[in-house]
């Protein structure tokens, strides 16, 4: 497990003839005063932690190796550095910029967002106007537009992984569940890449499901998962912002599943044309006929919202 992004920090030491000298070494745990918990994963945990040098604050996350060897997640372990390091230079992404490890523990330095999540936000408002929905929806896109031109696919898109900076900006986070394509910078094939038989293995292989309000249909029947399936779980986002509640939602995830295999969803009365008829056109069955993120950005419903650098720019609308 290569570190990556060596940060150093300067430590004044006596040297063996009593001579103080400064030496520069890789920052550790000591570097950092660890706060409060943000959030925890099967086989990780999130802390805010505050450079001891800088003060500057930023999320930790810590991942805890016997543990990581003893559930065999290796794999997922590495596929989500890989991906982090492939994801360098988007506002919408929650930025790595170092990894170290100590006897016990891995380490990944990311981007402190302090708005919290999404959904959190969601929450306290009920709903979204279409403003506030097209604003989000399109640092959702835009994002997601970098992730996929970057062959990474998200797979578990949810209001709980988009994350608010100071400014209320988007900040995806969570890939510890992606899938790798080639990426098309550097052909060579990931780690852990598809087998000879065109990812058959893989396929029958790929045991993970995301969440199950978010998961698309061909997840379900076929497991595969392409740049699509981000599209669908886009499609329950919008829906989840302007109603407060996703479109499949059931008792028992079984019962979820069979109304996401079944389309079985309905809009509320005065559910906003424009955004019911990009909705519609994300949640088809048929991933091939669903919406991409260039027809999204050219929908009605995007009419006169900015996309790329100037959408980053745009203070956040007032959420009310
Ligand atoms: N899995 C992660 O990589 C991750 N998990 N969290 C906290 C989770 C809490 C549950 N919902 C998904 C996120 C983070 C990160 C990245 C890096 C990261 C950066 N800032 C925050 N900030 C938060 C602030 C308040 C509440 C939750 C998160 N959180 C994270």
């Amino acid at each position: 497990w290569k570190d990556r992004g060596a940060a150093v920090s300067l430590r004044k030491e006596v040297d063996a003839d009593g001579r103080t000298v400064i030496k520069s070494v890789k920052k550790g745990v000591r570097d950092f005063s660890f706060g409060r918990v943000l959030g925890e994963g099967s086989y990780s945990t999130v802390y805010l932690a505050t450079d001891r040098q800088t003060l500057r604050e930023y999320a930790v996350k810590v991942l805890e190796k016997k543990h990581i060897i003893k559930e065999k997640k290796i794999k997922y372990v590495n596929i989500e550095k890989n991906t982090l390091n492939r994801l360098t230079e988007h506002p919408g992404i929650v930025r790595l910029y170092y990894t170290f490890q100590d006897e016990t523990s891995l380490y990944y330095v990311l981007d402190l967002c302090n708005g919290g999540e999404l959904l959190g936000v969601l929450k306290k408002t009920g709903t979204f106007d279409v403003e506030c929905t097209r604003f989000y929806g399109a640092q959702i896109l835009d994002a997601m537009e970098y992730m996929h031109s970057r062959g990474v696919i998200h797979r578990d898109l949810k209001p709980e992984n988009v994350l608010l900076d100071d400014q209320m900006h988007v900040k995806i986070t969570d890939f510890g569940t992606a899938k790798l394509l080639p990426d098309p910078r550097d052909p060579r094939p990931p780690a852990g890449d598809i087998g000879q038989n065109g990812g058959q293995d893989e396929k029958r292989a790929a045991s993970f499901v995301g969440t199950a309000e978010y998961v698309s249909p061909e997840l379900l029947t076929d497991k595969s998962a392409g740049k699509p399936s981000d599209l669908w779980a886009f499609g329950c986002i919008i829906y989840q912002l302007l109603v407060g509640r996703p479109p499949f939602k059931a008792g028992t995830e079984y019962l979820t599943f069979q109304k996401i295999v079944n389309l079985e969803y309905e809009f509320p009365p005065g559910f906003p044309p424009a955004a019911r008829d990009l909705v519609e056109r994300c949640l088809v069955l048929d991933p091939s006929r669903r919406l991409t993120v260039e027809h999204i950005k050219n929908h009605e419903f995007f009419d006169g919202q900015p996309f790329g650098k100037e959408l980053w720019r745009t203070k956040a609308p007032r959420l009310r």
